[in-house]
């Protein structure tokens, strides 16, 4: 049985611990933490975890906690990521793996030094049946080289303090890593556009924004973000290769006949969008974590989608494409 400890007690917290300790087959959430110590005596008291800490950092240097899984704010991820890794624990850090791509850099080269893999971020796109035959289908060849991808992350609300720069590093950071995971390539040059504003946004920051992207062997992306105020919770992906294309699949609903019209609802968040991949990633994971051999997203991918993040994020109000530029590989990620 897997050790668990959980930092952040928070809607995807909540949902992460419950995944643990009713479904994911040999893992144990034995203790949790929140920056709201209250927060978390409520989460353990809901889920029968039996010990919370005070702070992230005592429940990563606890004996009995194994390995942590980091659910709290984007801004928290870098330290605690980097205090479990240096003291040799395993950890499932939710996107994204940290802000910028230097503190990336820094938990990349605590792992090195630790010489195996302790990280997997939580990009569990990858683990969707839908992109998953995606990639299965573009890898196959047989429709061809892919060509470009159209995609749009259309959101109905965000949290009090989200800024423009989020609408990168906390949103579009999903498409940075599955669009490069689809292709197999690494991102060249990136731009981002503020484009005619939504009427219906008023809150200060920019919506929509449009990400472009091109890779390493010449193929374009763009992802239309709507960070709020849409029509609902709306993940869109078509790739377009030579002999044909490749579109995401909508999630199962049904389509109800009433009224003279044919309909078939949408969601309205993140939490059921990809509930079937959140439980293959966090089994996969522990499941890695036992045998010794994680194969999941790592920190080199959590670097790759911050640099691009970095350079769209510089990019903004200039007008023009950044190269965006990797350090060497380490050998641990081949
Ligand atoms: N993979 C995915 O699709 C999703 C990933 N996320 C990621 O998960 C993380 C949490 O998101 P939500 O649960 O939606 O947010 P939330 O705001 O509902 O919960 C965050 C929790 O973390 C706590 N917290 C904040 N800073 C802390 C710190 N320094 N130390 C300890 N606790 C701290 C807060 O008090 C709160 O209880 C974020 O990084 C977000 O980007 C969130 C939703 C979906
Ligand atoms: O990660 C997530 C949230 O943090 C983010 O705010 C949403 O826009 C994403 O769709 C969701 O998957």
């Amino acid at each position: 049985m897997l050790k668990i400890g959980v930092i952040g007690c928070g809607a995807i917290g909540k949902e992460h611990i419950k995944r643990l300790m009713y479904l994911v087959p040999g893992a144990q959430v034995v203790a949790c933490a929140d920056f709201y110590p209250e927060a978390a005596q409520k989460t353990a008291a809901m889920f029968q975890v039996p010990t919370v800490y005070q702070t992230g950092e005592e429940l990563i240097g606890a004996s009995e906690v194994e390995a942590v899984v980091i659910t709290s704010a984007d801004d928290s991820h870098f330290a605690y990521t980097l205090a479990a890794v240096k003291l040799g624990k395993q950890v499932f850090c939710e996107k994204p793996l940290a802000l910028t791509a230097s503190e990336c850099e820094e938990i990349i080269a605590e792992e090195v030094k630790q010489g195996r893999r302790l990280v997997q971020v939580g990009f569990m796109r990858r683990y969707d049946p839908g992109y998953a035959k995606m990639k299965e289908i573009i890898d196959s060849g047989e429709l061809g080289a892919p060509l470009m991808i159209h995609a749009c992350h259309r959101n109905v609300f965000q949290s009090e303090g989200f800024q423009t720069e989020m609408g990168i590093t906390n949103v579009a950071i999903h498409e940075l890593d599955i669009c490069r995971w689809l292709l197999g390539d690494e991102y060249k040059k990136a731009q981002v556009l503020k484009v005619k504003q939504s009427g219906r946004s008023t809150k200060g920051y920019d919506n929509p924004q449009i990400v472009l992207l091109e890779t390493e062997d010449g193929s374009r992306i763009d992802v239309e973000l709507q960070v709020c105020d849409a029509y609902g919770y709306d993940i869109q992906c078509q790739v377009v290769c030579e002999k044909g294309t490749i579109n995401l699949p909508d999630p199962a609903s049904v389509i109800m006949r009433a009224e003279a019209r044919c309909s078939t609802e949408l969601l309205t968040d993140w939490a059921k969008r990809f509930i079937e991949a959140y439980d293959i990633e966090l089994a996969d994971w522990v499941n890695a974590v036992e045998k010794g051999e994680l194969t999941g997203p790592s920190s080199w991918d959590g670097y790759a989608a911050c640099v691009a993040a970095d350079a769209l994020n510089r990019s903004r109000g200039t007008e023009t494409f950044l190269p965006i530029e990797m350090i060497e590989k380490p050998g641990l990620y081949q």
